[in-house]
């Protein structure tokens, strides 16, 4: 409700059983996606991440917006299901299937993860973009008082 409409091709017909990936919540930032997988997968720690697809492919088509694949909160810190790349960024020109690098970042010898098909197994959030141009300068116009410290300048307390 109330966002901007972009448009979203179904991939996986069994979404329209599932449900597409939606906002869980009132206000929820970000819609849930499900794994689109043909059976159960089990994800080994420190087995390369598995490559899942979400079963939907979009088209932002704005230059002003991206989406940002990140793990669900209860999965990330409490099952260890992150992603292989930390963060997946959805370009505005990206038309492909919505994939999802799922990564299990336990200490080897613990359990295998286990997602089966139509698990809720990430989420995706849409964000503004700025796409600035850059001005070539030799010196910046502008005095800053940080200059160039940086990398914990500024202490800890
Ligand atoms: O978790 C992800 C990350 C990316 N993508 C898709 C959408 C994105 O627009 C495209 C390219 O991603 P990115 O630019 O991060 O990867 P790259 O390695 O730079 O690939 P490319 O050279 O295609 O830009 O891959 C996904 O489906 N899932
Ligand atoms: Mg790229």
């Amino acid at each position: 409700m109330g966002g901007p409409a972009i448009e979203l091709k179904i991939l996986d017909s069994r979404l329209r059983d599932w449900g597409l990936p939606r906002y869980q919540t009132a206000m929820a930032a970000a819609i849930d996606l499900l794994a689109c997988l043909d059976a159960a997968v089990e994800i080994a720690p420190g087995a390369p991440p598995a490559l899942i697809s979400s079963g939907i492919a979009l088209h932002i088509g704005d230059p002003g917006m991206a989406a940002l694949v990140l793990p669900r909160s209860g999965l990330g810190h409490r099952q260890g299901l992150v992603l292989g790349n930390l963060v997946g960024l959805i370009d505005a020109d990206y038309t492909g299937p919505i994939m999802v690098s799922a990564w299990n970042r336990n200490a080897p010898g613990t359990p295998p993860i286990r997602i089966a098909p139509g698990d809720r197994f990430a989420q995706m959030v849409f964000v503004p973009v700025l796409r600035p141009e850059f001005l070539v300068v030799e010196e910046f116009t502008a005095p800053s008082g940080r200059g160039a410290g940086g990398f914990g300048s500024t202490g800890h307390r």
